[in-house]
């Protein structure tokens, strides 16, 4: 299988603070991920280097087969989809949710507009419909709810037809009925093997959709654990990853977790 993502080794320290400490991680072709952690635990740092937007410290990051430090990470991050919070706070509230997705496609098709701009637009709009935005797809995304951004947040990043798709924490701030919608519809995309490989970091077991395969662990910015999902999410491993005795389900594909009294 081919390593998607291959970390070794790396660590990112900033002053005193060493956020990862000497994470070595490999994800394959076809794997779905989930990366849990305490709040602080380094997930979302994690993510900015899986994105090629941050270079370790030391030790080494290939991402898609090429070394982060000696490619062109703006060749590299079109092949790399990544959808988070903080990236959707940069988004005009003025801007129409169509265009919210179809200029994701700016960066890699340049200046051969004319070519590109009908196949472009008709993608946006499968992708948006496919999320079930397709009626909202002429509101400014300021006027979405939370759920309809992330699902707008999750078509845009698709957009580009990564090879890798990044979720930082996608069901955050969503009501239980918007997280179900959300949560059915990446099982969908986990579920086919057309879509990219999944990177998924979420605080909730809960809202790990079926079909994710794999888990890593984060605690105080190292590997805690890391394997398939079965293997990682077990009371034991859990319970000393959260420092929490923690009751660990899995019913019908879907996972739960709380303190065992
Ligand atoms: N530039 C920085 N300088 C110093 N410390 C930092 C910097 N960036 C992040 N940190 C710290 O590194 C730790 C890990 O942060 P990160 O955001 O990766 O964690 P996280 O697991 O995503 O947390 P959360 O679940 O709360 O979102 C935190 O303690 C954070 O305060």
């Amino acid at each position: 299988m081919t390593a998607v993502l291959d970390l070794q080794d790396v660590s990112i320290r900033r002053g005193p603070k060493t956020i990862l400490d000497s994470v070595t991680w490999q994800v394959a072709d076809g794997e779905r991920w989930v990366v849990l952690g305490r709040n602080g635990a380094g997930k979302t740092t994690l993510l900015q280097i899986a994105a090629g937007r941050m270079h370790p410290s030391s030790g080494v990051a290939e991402l898609l087969g090429e070394r982060l430090g000696r490619v062109d990470v703006f060749e590299l991050r079109p092949r790399i989809g990544l959808a988070s919070s903080a990236l959707a706070d940069r988004i005009p509230a003025s801007e129409r949710v169509r265009d919210v997705v179809l200029t994701a496609a700016y960066g890699v098709t340049g200046r051969w507009r004319e070519r590109y701009e009908e196949l472009d637009a008709e993608r946006a709009g499968d992708l948006l419909a496919a999320f079930g935005m397709a009626e909202l797809a002429d509101r400014s995304f300021g006027t979405l709810s939370e759920g309809e951004r992330k699902r707008t947040q999750i078509a845009r990043a698709l957009m580009t037809d990564p090879e890798l798709l990044l979720l930082d924490e996608p069901a955050a701030g969503l009501d239980l009925g918007g997280r179900e919608e959300l949560v059915a519809a990446l099982a969908e995309l986990a579920g086919d093997p057309r879509s990219p490989v999944l990177v998924l970091v979420t605080h909730h077991v809960e809202e790990i959709p079926r079909g994710f395969t794999h888990v890593l662990l984060l605690k105080d910015g190292r590997v805690h654990a890391a394997g398939p999902i079965e293997q990682v999410l077990t009371a034991p491993t859990l319970s000393a990853a959260f420092d929490v005795d923690l009751v660990v389900t899995h019913d019908a594909g879907r996972w739960s977790a709380r303190a065992a009294r």
